[in-house]
């Protein structure tokens, strides 16, 4: 039925590095290309961890031109997922903080592996840095505004039953059903006719983008004067030094 899988490989985490980033876009543009295909099932070949977020290395003592360049390419895969004309089903097999979960509300239907350790959610606070506006837009499309404040504030992030019941995502099953269910989601959104619901996720989601794409430039300027701060820095080397000592 012209289905591709995307599986997500970069261990031990799946972090979104610049080059996962711009490796996924190429991907999604040669399958957007390519009219065989209809619909892409984003996954993770990670065991246990469908994507730690963006790659905290990237955002971390490097120069002006290297946020900038990253900060684009992270703006680059959001439009292309969130305005994307295949189906996109999430099959969330693993954890996804931050940026994964932010990948994952970008498809059109998100399929969560029961298992309590699966955590998802915008948790940006809890780093000391502020999930972006067209971020938090993404959530509140999903879970409506009074759950997303709550929720980005606080930086949540929610177990399996509780993403359930925020509206987070649309199912969760056994582990070892979110292939197959992902699978035959794709099967019912397939039946529907391309054109008409092409027209109709872009009605509902161009707003959304628009609102970025008309400030793509200054968008950047915001994330460089506010990464390169001290205390952001600071904050994010404490938290990465802490995930490093985790180990130890
Ligand atoms: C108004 C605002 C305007 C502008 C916006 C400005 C700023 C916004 C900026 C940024 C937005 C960022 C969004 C993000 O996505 S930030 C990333 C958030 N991610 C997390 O918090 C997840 C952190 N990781 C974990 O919790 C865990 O690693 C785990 C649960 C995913 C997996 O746990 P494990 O026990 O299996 O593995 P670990 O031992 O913890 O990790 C292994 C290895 O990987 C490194 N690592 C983990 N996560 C990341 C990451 N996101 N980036 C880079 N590296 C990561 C970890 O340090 C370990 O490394 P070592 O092997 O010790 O070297």
């Amino acid at each position: 039925m012209g289905v591709a899988v995307i599986k997500l490989k970069n261990p031990p985490v799946n972090s979104l590095s610049l080059e996962v980033l711009t490796e996924f876009v190429i991907s999604l543009e040669k399958l957007e290309n390519d009219k065989t295909f209809r619909g892409v099932i984003v996954t993770s070949d990670c065991p246990g961890i469908f994507s730690a977020g963006l790659d905290l290395t990237e955002m971390c003592g490097k120069s002006q031109a290297h946020y900038a360049e990253y900060w684009r390419a992270v703006q680059e895969l959001w439009l292309r997922l969130y305005l994307s004309n295949l189906v996109l089903i999430a099959a969330i097999n693993g954890v996804s903080p931050a940026g994964g979960c932010l990948m994952s509300l970008t498809c059109d239907y998100r399929v969560l592996a029961d298992n309590p350790k699966y955590n998802m959610g915008l948790n940006e606070t809890l780093l000391g840095i502020v999930a972006p506006s067209w971020f938090k837009d993404t959530l509140v499309n999903t879970v409506g505004h009074r759950t997303a404040e709550r929720a980005l504030q606080l930086g949540l992030l929610f177990p399996p039953a509780e993403a359930l019941r925020v509206g987070m995502v649309d199912q969760v099953v056994p582990e070892d059903q979110v292939h197959s269910t992902a699978l035959s989601v794709m099967a019912q959104w397939l039946a529907v006719p391309d054109h008409a619901r092409q027209l109709t996720k872009n009605l509902m989601r161009k707003p959304t983008a628009d609102r970025l794409v008309k400030q793509r430039d200054a968008d950047i300027q915001y994330f460089l004067r506010f990464i390169s701060r001290d205390s952001i820095q600071k904050s994010l080397r404490v938290y990465l030094d802490k995930l490093r000592q985790k180990k130890g």
